[in-house]
Protein backbone atom coordinates (compact mmCIF):
# COMPACT_ATOMS: atom_id res chain seq x y z
CA UNK A 1 0.00 0.00 0.00
CA UNK A 2 2.51 2.37 0.88
CA UNK A 3 4.57 1.34 -2.31
CA UNK A 4 2.05 2.36 -4.60
CA UNK A 5 1.47 5.32 -2.63
CA UNK A 6 4.72 6.34 -3.08
CA UNK A 7 4.82 5.18 -7.00
CA UNK A 8 1.46 6.83 -7.94
CA UNK A 9 1.83 10.86 -7.51
CA UNK A 10 -1.77 10.86 -8.55
CA UNK A 11 -3.55 8.17 -6.50
CA UNK A 12 -1.16 9.72 -3.39
CA UNK A 13 -3.23 13.45 -4.31
CA UNK A 14 -6.09 11.53 -4.33
CA UNK A 15 -5.90 9.76 -1.33
CA UNK A 16 -4.09 12.76 0.29
CA UNK A 17 -7.28 15.57 -1.06
CA UNK A 18 -9.73 12.68 0.15
CA UNK A 19 -9.11 12.17 3.52
CA UNK A 20 -8.51 16.18 3.63
CA UNK A 21 -11.39 16.61 2.20
CA UNK A 22 -13.60 14.36 4.63
CA UNK A 23 -11.60 15.82 7.52
CA UNK A 24 -12.10 19.25 6.76
CA UNK A 25 -15.23 19.55 5.23
CA UNK A 26 -17.32 17.30 7.20
CA UNK A 27 -17.19 19.45 10.30
CA UNK A 28 -18.25 22.33 8.13
CA UNK A 29 -21.36 20.65 5.99
CA UNK A 30 -22.49 19.40 9.97
CA UNK A 31 -22.17 23.02 10.90
CA UNK A 32 -23.94 24.31 7.84
CA UNK A 33 -26.63 22.25 8.67
CA UNK A 34 -27.32 22.64 11.91
CA UNK A 35 -27.42 26.54 11.10
CA UNK A 36 -29.56 25.82 8.59
CA UNK A 37 -27.94 26.40 5.38
CA UNK A 38 -29.25 23.31 3.52
CA UNK A 39 -28.20 23.96 0.27
CA UNK A 40 -24.36 24.76 1.24
CA UNK A 41 -24.52 21.88 3.86
CA UNK A 42 -25.96 19.30 1.57
CA UNK A 43 -23.43 20.43 -0.97
CA UNK A 44 -20.19 19.86 1.56
CA UNK A 45 -21.75 16.68 1.80
CA UNK A 46 -21.94 15.58 -1.70
CA UNK A 47 -17.82 16.59 -1.47
CA UNK A 48 -17.04 13.81 0.88
CA UNK A 49 -19.16 11.73 -0.59
CA UNK A 50 -17.59 12.47 -4.18
CA UNK A 51 -13.86 12.03 -2.44
CA UNK A 52 -14.29 8.80 -0.83
CA UNK A 53 -16.14 7.24 -4.08
CA UNK A 54 -12.95 8.96 -5.89
CA UNK A 55 -10.47 7.67 -3.88
CA UNK A 56 -12.16 4.30 -3.63
CA UNK A 57 -11.99 3.80 -7.50
CA UNK A 58 -8.59 5.10 -8.00
CA UNK A 59 -7.63 2.29 -5.24
CA UNK A 60 -9.64 -0.86 -6.92
CA UNK A 61 -8.95 -0.03 -10.58
CA UNK A 62 -5.51 1.86 -10.33
CA UNK A 63 -6.85 4.46 -13.25
CA UNK A 64 -6.08 7.71 -11.78
CA UNK A 65 -7.43 9.65 -14.46
CA UNK A 66 -11.21 9.44 -14.36
CA UNK A 67 -11.60 9.95 -10.63
CA UNK A 68 -8.77 12.84 -10.68
CA UNK A 69 -10.88 14.27 -13.46
CA UNK A 70 -14.27 13.81 -11.60
CA UNK A 71 -13.06 15.44 -8.44
CA UNK A 72 -11.42 18.38 -9.89
CA UNK A 73 -14.92 19.12 -11.72
CA UNK A 74 -16.65 18.69 -8.48
CA UNK A 75 -13.95 20.99 -6.81
CA UNK A 76 -15.10 23.31 -9.28
CA UNK A 77 -19.01 22.76 -8.94
CA UNK A 78 -18.52 22.97 -5.37
CA UNK A 79 -16.63 26.67 -5.78
CA UNK A 80 -18.87 27.58 -7.58
CA UNK A 81 -22.11 26.93 -5.00
CA UNK A 82 -20.15 28.50 -1.85
CA UNK A 83 -19.48 31.38 -4.21
CA UNK A 84 -22.98 32.01 -5.03
CA UNK A 85 -24.21 30.82 -0.90
CA UNK A 86 -21.76 32.63 0.61
CA UNK A 87 -20.92 35.77 -1.30
CA UNK A 88 -17.86 37.53 -0.06
CA UNK A 89 -17.05 34.63 2.42
CA UNK A 90 -16.79 31.91 0.44
CA UNK A 91 -14.44 33.86 -1.77
CA UNK A 92 -11.26 32.45 0.17
CA UNK A 93 -12.34 28.87 -0.10
CA UNK A 94 -11.77 29.66 -3.74
CA UNK A 95 -8.00 29.85 -3.36
CA UNK A 96 -7.11 26.10 -2.35
CA UNK A 97 -9.75 24.80 -4.95
CA UNK A 98 -7.57 26.55 -7.44
CA UNK A 99 -4.22 24.88 -6.15
CA UNK A 100 -5.43 21.74 -5.79
CA UNK A 101 -7.04 20.95 -8.72
CA UNK A 102 -3.25 20.82 -10.34
CA UNK A 103 -2.57 17.80 -7.98
CA UNK A 104 -5.41 16.03 -9.29
CA UNK A 105 -5.46 16.18 -13.17
CA UNK A 106 -2.85 17.02 -15.71
CA UNK A 107 -1.90 20.82 -15.78
CA UNK A 108 -3.19 21.98 -19.00
CA UNK A 109 -6.20 20.43 -17.88
CA UNK A 110 -6.57 21.71 -14.30
CA UNK A 111 -5.38 25.09 -16.09
CA UNK A 112 -8.51 24.78 -18.17
CA UNK A 113 -11.26 23.63 -15.62
CA UNK A 114 -10.09 26.91 -13.64
CA UNK A 115 -10.51 29.16 -16.85
CA UNK A 116 -14.48 27.58 -17.16
CA UNK A 117 -14.60 28.11 -13.31
CA UNK A 118 -13.55 31.78 -13.10
CA UNK A 119 -15.28 32.44 -16.26
CA UNK A 120 -18.03 31.40 -15.24
CA UNK A 121 -18.29 33.92 -11.79
CA UNK A 122 -17.51 36.59 -14.09
CA UNK A 123 -20.23 36.04 -15.75
CA UNK A 124 -22.47 35.96 -12.39
CA UNK A 125 -20.77 38.58 -10.93
CA UNK A 126 -21.32 40.82 -13.90
CA UNK A 127 -25.05 40.23 -14.21
CA UNK A 128 -26.13 39.94 -10.55
CA UNK A 129 -24.24 42.65 -8.91
CA UNK A 130 -23.92 41.96 -5.27
CA UNK A 131 -24.78 37.90 -5.11
CA UNK A 132 -21.42 37.45 -5.21
CA UNK A 133 -18.97 40.43 -5.00
CA UNK A 134 -19.87 43.53 -2.34
CA UNK A 135 -18.12 45.94 -5.29
CA UNK A 136 -16.84 45.92 -8.78
CA UNK A 137 -13.38 46.93 -7.54
CA UNK A 138 -13.51 43.40 -5.32
CA UNK A 139 -14.60 41.61 -8.29
CA UNK A 140 -11.59 42.98 -10.24
CA UNK A 141 -9.46 42.40 -6.99
CA UNK A 142 -10.59 38.98 -7.11
CA UNK A 143 -10.14 38.26 -10.90
CA UNK A 144 -6.37 39.62 -10.89
CA UNK A 145 -5.30 37.56 -7.69
CA UNK A 146 -7.08 34.37 -8.65
CA UNK A 147 -5.58 34.74 -12.34
CA UNK A 148 -2.07 35.28 -10.78
CA UNK A 149 -2.50 31.96 -8.17
CA UNK A 150 -3.75 29.75 -11.43
CA UNK A 151 -0.74 31.21 -13.36
CA UNK A 152 2.27 29.94 -10.70
CA UNK A 153 0.18 27.38 -9.71
CA UNK A 154 0.05 26.07 -13.56
CA UNK A 155 3.70 26.74 -13.77
CA UNK A 156 4.83 24.57 -10.76
CA UNK A 157 2.61 21.79 -11.46
CA UNK A 158 3.86 21.80 -15.28
CA UNK A 159 7.68 22.18 -13.88
CA UNK A 160 6.86 19.25 -11.43
CA UNK A 161 5.05 16.78 -13.92
CA UNK A 162 8.21 17.60 -16.58
CA UNK A 163 10.72 16.34 -13.83
CA UNK A 164 8.78 13.60 -12.58
CA UNK A 165 8.27 12.01 -15.72
CA UNK A 166 12.52 12.72 -16.21
CA UNK A 167 13.01 11.40 -12.76
CA UNK A 168 10.89 8.01 -13.92
CA UNK A 169 13.25 7.64 -16.94
CA UNK A 170 16.00 7.72 -15.18
CA UNK A 171 15.03 4.90 -12.74
CA UNK A 172 13.42 2.81 -15.18
CA UNK A 173 15.77 3.10 -18.56
CA UNK A 174 19.50 1.72 -19.32
CA UNK A 175 21.28 5.19 -19.90
CA UNK A 176 23.30 3.66 -22.96
CA UNK A 177 20.53 2.03 -25.05
CA UNK A 178 17.41 3.41 -23.73
CA UNK A 179 16.08 -0.28 -23.27
CA UNK A 180 14.07 -0.87 -20.04
CA UNK A 181 16.36 -1.66 -17.25
CA UNK A 182 16.85 -4.27 -14.85
CA UNK A 183 14.52 -3.15 -12.21
CA UNK A 184 11.83 -2.57 -14.50
CA UNK A 185 12.45 -5.82 -16.04
CA UNK A 186 12.59 -7.36 -12.23
CA UNK A 187 8.64 -5.58 -11.67
CA UNK A 188 7.44 -7.13 -15.50
CA UNK A 189 8.57 -10.79 -14.27
CA UNK A 190 6.80 -10.22 -10.70
CA UNK A 191 3.61 -8.52 -12.94
CA UNK A 192 3.76 -11.80 -15.38
CA UNK A 193 4.14 -14.19 -12.86
CA UNK A 194 1.02 -12.49 -10.88
CA UNK A 195 -1.36 -12.77 -14.50
CA UNK A 196 -0.35 -15.96 -15.05
CA UNK A 197 -1.38 -17.55 -12.00
CA UNK A 198 -4.68 -15.13 -11.46
CA UNK A 199 -5.85 -14.75 -15.40
CA UNK A 200 -3.80 -18.23 -17.22
CA UNK A 201 -2.02 -15.73 -19.53
CA UNK A 202 0.76 -17.60 -21.49
CA UNK A 203 4.26 -15.68 -21.27
CA UNK A 204 7.62 -16.73 -22.92
CA UNK A 205 11.19 -15.28 -21.79
CA UNK A 206 13.61 -14.20 -24.83
CA UNK A 207 17.43 -13.96 -23.70
CA UNK A 208 19.27 -12.82 -26.00
CA UNK A 209 23.56 -12.30 -26.07
CA UNK A 210 25.76 -10.80 -29.01
CA UNK A 211 27.99 -13.27 -30.03
CA UNK A 212 32.09 -12.63 -29.36
CA UNK A 213 31.06 -9.29 -28.09
CA UNK A 214 34.60 -8.97 -26.08
CA UNK A 215 35.97 -9.02 -29.16
CA UNK A 216 34.33 -6.42 -30.94
CA UNK A 217 35.28 -4.10 -28.21
CA UNK A 218 38.95 -5.49 -28.83
CA UNK A 219 38.89 -5.32 -32.50
CA UNK A 220 37.03 -1.82 -33.18
CA UNK A 221 36.80 -0.12 -29.91
CA UNK A 222 34.22 0.65 -27.07
CA UNK A 223 33.02 3.18 -29.06
CA UNK A 224 31.79 0.55 -31.78
CA UNK A 225 30.51 -2.09 -28.88
CA UNK A 226 28.67 0.94 -27.74
CA UNK A 227 27.39 1.39 -30.85
CA UNK A 228 26.10 -1.93 -31.68
CA UNK A 229 24.21 -2.05 -28.11
CA UNK A 230 22.54 1.21 -29.42
CA UNK A 231 21.39 0.23 -32.68
CA UNK A 232 20.54 -3.29 -31.28
CA UNK A 233 17.10 -2.12 -29.48
CA UNK A 234 15.52 -0.57 -32.14
CA UNK A 235 16.73 -3.27 -34.74
CA UNK A 236 14.87 -5.96 -31.73
CA UNK A 237 11.76 -3.26 -31.59
CA UNK A 238 11.14 -3.85 -34.80
CA UNK A 239 10.77 -6.90 -35.27
CA UNK A 240 8.54 -6.95 -31.88
CA UNK A 241 4.63 -5.76 -31.09
CA UNK A 242 4.72 -2.29 -29.48
CA UNK A 243 3.72 -4.03 -25.69
CA UNK A 244 6.37 -6.71 -25.88
CA UNK A 245 9.64 -4.53 -24.04
CA UNK A 246 13.00 -4.81 -24.28
CA UNK A 247 15.41 -5.24 -21.04
CA UNK A 248 18.87 -4.66 -20.90
CA UNK A 249 19.62 -7.23 -18.66
CA UNK A 250 23.14 -6.25 -18.08
CA UNK A 251 26.24 -5.90 -20.78
CA UNK A 252 25.47 -7.25 -23.89
CA UNK A 253 22.51 -9.64 -22.64
CA UNK A 254 19.32 -8.26 -23.53
CA UNK A 255 15.53 -9.84 -22.72
CA UNK A 256 12.15 -9.52 -23.86
CA UNK A 257 8.45 -10.41 -22.26
CA UNK A 258 6.46 -11.85 -24.86
CA UNK A 259 2.49 -11.68 -24.00
CA UNK A 260 -0.01 -14.32 -24.67
CA UNK A 261 1.94 -16.46 -26.67
CA UNK A 262 2.22 -20.20 -27.62
CA UNK A 263 5.69 -22.46 -27.13
CA UNK A 264 5.96 -22.88 -31.08
CA UNK A 265 5.03 -18.81 -31.62
CA UNK A 266 7.92 -18.13 -28.94
CA UNK A 267 9.99 -20.34 -30.77
CA UNK A 268 9.48 -18.73 -33.97
CA UNK A 269 9.64 -14.98 -32.81
CA UNK A 270 13.31 -15.98 -31.43
CA UNK A 271 14.47 -17.08 -34.20
CA UNK A 272 13.02 -14.27 -36.33
CA UNK A 273 15.07 -11.88 -33.85
CA UNK A 274 18.34 -14.09 -34.18
CA UNK A 275 17.78 -14.05 -38.49
CA UNK A 276 17.11 -10.04 -37.89
CA UNK A 277 19.94 -9.30 -36.19
CA UNK A 278 21.93 -11.57 -38.22
CA UNK A 279 20.81 -9.83 -41.27
CA UNK A 280 20.45 -6.12 -39.96
CA UNK A 281 23.26 -5.23 -37.88
CA UNK A 282 26.95 -4.80 -39.29
CA UNK A 283 30.63 -4.35 -38.02
CA UNK A 284 32.59 -1.45 -39.19
CA UNK A 285 34.55 -4.15 -41.64
CA UNK A 286 30.84 -4.61 -42.93
CA UNK A 287 31.32 -8.09 -40.90
CA UNK A 288 27.92 -9.55 -39.45
CA UNK A 289 27.06 -9.70 -35.73
CA UNK A 290 24.84 -12.82 -34.54
CA UNK A 291 23.21 -13.22 -31.22
CA UNK A 292 22.45 -16.31 -28.98
CA UNK A 293 19.26 -16.84 -27.91
CA UNK A 294 17.83 -18.69 -24.65
CA UNK A 295 14.04 -18.92 -24.55
CA UNK A 296 11.49 -20.30 -22.09
CA UNK A 297 7.94 -20.80 -21.72
CA UNK A 298 6.87 -19.45 -17.85
CA UNK A 299 5.19 -23.02 -16.14
CA UNK A 300 2.82 -22.62 -13.83
CA UNK A 301 3.99 -22.28 -10.27
CA UNK A 302 7.30 -21.39 -11.09
CA UNK A 303 8.44 -18.26 -9.53
CA UNK A 304 10.43 -15.54 -11.98
CA UNK A 305 14.11 -16.74 -10.60
CA UNK A 306 13.55 -20.16 -11.77
CA UNK A 307 11.98 -18.92 -15.50
CA UNK A 308 14.83 -16.85 -16.12
CA UNK A 309 16.94 -19.41 -15.01
CA UNK A 310 15.63 -21.74 -17.32
CA UNK A 311 16.38 -19.38 -20.23
CA UNK A 312 19.34 -18.72 -19.10
CA UNK A 313 20.37 -21.76 -18.75
CA UNK A 314 18.90 -22.12 -22.42
CA UNK A 315 21.13 -19.52 -24.15
CA UNK A 316 24.20 -21.05 -22.25
CA UNK A 317 23.74 -24.27 -24.12
CA UNK A 318 23.57 -22.09 -27.63
CA UNK A 319 26.90 -20.63 -26.45
CA UNK A 320 28.03 -23.50 -25.89
CA UNK A 321 26.90 -25.00 -29.07
CA UNK A 322 28.39 -22.78 -31.62
CA UNK A 323 26.51 -19.39 -30.55
CA UNK A 324 23.68 -17.81 -33.52
CA UNK A 325 21.34 -20.15 -32.71
CA UNK A 326 18.34 -20.32 -30.65
CA UNK A 327 17.88 -22.94 -27.70
CA UNK A 328 14.88 -23.59 -26.07
CA UNK A 329 14.81 -23.91 -22.31
N1 LIG B 1 31.22 -1.48 -25.39
C1 LIG B 1 30.64 -2.01 -24.32
N2 LIG B 1 31.03 -3.23 -23.89
C2 LIG B 1 30.44 -3.77 -22.83
C3 LIG B 1 29.39 -3.13 -22.14
N3 LIG B 1 28.99 -3.92 -21.12
C4 LIG B 1 29.75 -5.03 -21.18
N4 LIG B 1 30.63 -4.96 -22.22
C5 LIG B 1 31.65 -5.92 -22.64
O1 LIG B 1 31.03 -7.07 -23.17
C6 LIG B 1 32.02 -8.10 -23.11
C7 LIG B 1 31.35 -9.39 -22.77
O2 LIG B 1 32.29 -10.39 -22.87
P1 LIG B 1 32.00 -11.91 -22.58
O3 LIG B 1 31.07 -12.03 -21.42
O4 LIG B 1 33.31 -12.60 -22.50
O5 LIG B 1 31.18 -12.39 -23.80
P2 LIG B 1 31.50 -12.44 -25.34
O6 LIG B 1 32.85 -11.91 -25.70
O7 LIG B 1 30.35 -11.78 -26.02
O8 LIG B 1 31.49 -13.96 -25.64
P3 LIG B 1 30.22 -14.89 -25.79
O9 LIG B 1 29.12 -14.25 -25.02
O10 LIG B 1 30.63 -16.17 -25.21
O11 LIG B 1 29.93 -14.96 -27.24
C8 LIG B 1 33.05 -7.69 -22.09
O12 LIG B 1 34.27 -7.41 -22.74
C9 LIG B 1 32.50 -6.39 -21.50
O13 LIG B 1 33.51 -5.45 -21.20
C10 LIG B 1 29.01 -1.82 -22.58
O14 LIG B 1 28.12 -1.17 -22.05
N5 LIG B 1 29.64 -1.33 -23.68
Amino acid sequence: MLQRLKDDFYLAMLTLVGAMIVLCVTPYAIYRLYTGNYVVGIADLIMVLCAILASRYAWRTGDTVKPGLFMAIVFCVGALLVCVNLGVDGLFWVYPFLVFIFFLVSPLRAFGLLLVLLSTLFIIGSTHPGLVFASSFQMMAFFVTTSITSLFSFIFAYRAQIQRRELKRLATTDSLTGASNRRTLNEQLVLAIDEHARRGRQYGLILLDLDHFKQINDKFGHKTGDKMLIELVPVLQSMLRQHDPVFRFGGEEFVVIVADVSAAALQKLAEKLRQGVAEKMFLPDDSHITTSVGIAMLQSGEDWEAWLHRADMALYQAKHQGRNQVVVG
